[in-house]
């Protein structure tokens, strides 16, 4: 499924630090999505190296090579959930992991299992959220296939106990990448934020992971405006072909999937109200640091305001026309 020549140039070269790559790849500022897609496998590889998860998980250069190449290749290309997705995903995992310290409040088998599942998540998306069956445990079972396949098994030389717990992790993680999850547990999670976290309890822990995978698969909303108004149109081009397909069937799709009638910056506003801003003044609750981020999705927010009023002023009909270069 990969080409032998690109395992073998992943596994002899020189693994860079994360930094040679890019100056500010720890900062939160930086946007990743800037990387050529073709430097992301090395920085896969760096950002493992740089983890120390190398060699605290004896993963030799052949396997985890093969194992970042076969789950970019696990990835299809619609216009959002595609590889790139997941590579600013699993960079976000990585800035948090070195700025907050997080080998203080988690194991390093939790550490590890975030990281990987940040990688593999959402394998196989095809750009449409599929109403019927959870599209996560799709995701899982996928991620299971990498793992089972000869070569690519970067929990090959684990104990026994601990690769049943990584797997169990991984699986409750990528499960919880689902909206419904991550409402269900966010009463938990600010009554957990309320009262202080506590890395004792494995339910602390299990919470805070499942927030942390939340907040790198939102990690695009913390980004200089300049990445969010791309990412808001990837998203929409994947809304609208999946609403462009429903009524092909003859069905009427939801307004936010209906390139006539979604108003783009108003369900951006919700998005940033409903979804991504409580979560990140939870974690901020329980980081300090992470006032950086909230401030910037506060400020992406604004940007929506602005265009909104700009499209309430100039525009009577349909956004979906709409650039957002104000
Ligand atoms: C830029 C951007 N705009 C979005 C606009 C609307 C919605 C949406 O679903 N609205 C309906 C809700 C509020 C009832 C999601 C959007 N979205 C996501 C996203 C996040 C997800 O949530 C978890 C899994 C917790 C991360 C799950 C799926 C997706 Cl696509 N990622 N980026 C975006
Ligand atoms: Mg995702």
């Amino acid at each position: 499924k990969v080409s032998p020549d690109d395992v073998q140039g992943l596994s002899t070269c020189d693994i860079p630090h994360p930094r040679m790559l890019d100056a500010d790849f720890v900062q939160f500022s930086y946007a990743p999505r800037l990387l050529p897609e073709d430097r992301t496998p090395l920085a896969c590889l760096a950002m493992f190296e740089d983890l120390n998860l190398l060699t605290r998980w004896r993963i030799r250069r052949e396997t985890i090579a093969r194992f970042i190449l076969m789950v970019k290749k696990g990835y299809r290309n619609p216009p959002y959930h595609n590889w790139m997705h997941a590579y600013t995903v699993a960079q976000y995992c990585y800035q948090m992991v070195k700025n907050l310290k997080l080998e203080k409040c988690l194991e390093d088998i939790e550490i590890f299992s975030l990281f990987v599942s940040c990688l593999c998540h959402d394998i196989d998306h095809r750009g449409t959220n599929n109403h019927f069956q959870t599209a996560a445990r799709h995701h899982f079972a996928q991620t299971m296939c990498i793992l089972n396949t000869e070569g690519c098994n970067v929990f090959e030389n684990l104990s026994s106990k601990d690769y049943q717990t990584v797997l169990d992790l991984v699986r409750d993680i990528i499960l919880a990448t689902d909206l419904q999850h991550h409402f269900k547990i966010m009463k938990n999670l600010t009554e957990l934020s309320n009262r202080g976290y506590d890395r004792t309890l494995v339910r602390d822990r299990k919470l805070l992971t499942c927030l942390l995978m939340t907040a790198c698969d939102l990690s695009d909303q913390t980004r200089p405006w300049n990445n969010t108004k791309k990412v808001a149109a990837l998203i929409y081009k994947e809304f609208f072909s999946q609403g462009d397909m429903e009524k092909a069937r003859g069905w009427q799709p939801d307004q936010m999937y209906d390139r006539e009638k979604a108003h783009i910056p108003a369900v951006q506003i919700g998005f940033l109200d409903f979804v991504v801003l409580p979560a990140f003044r939870v974690l901020e609750k329980i980081f300090p640091p992470m006032k950086e981020c909230a401030d910037s999705i506060k400020n992406n927010k604004d940007h929506w305001e602005q265009i909104s009023e700009l499209v309430r002023i100039k525009h009577s009909g349909s956004t979906s026309h709409m650039t957002f270069d104000e």
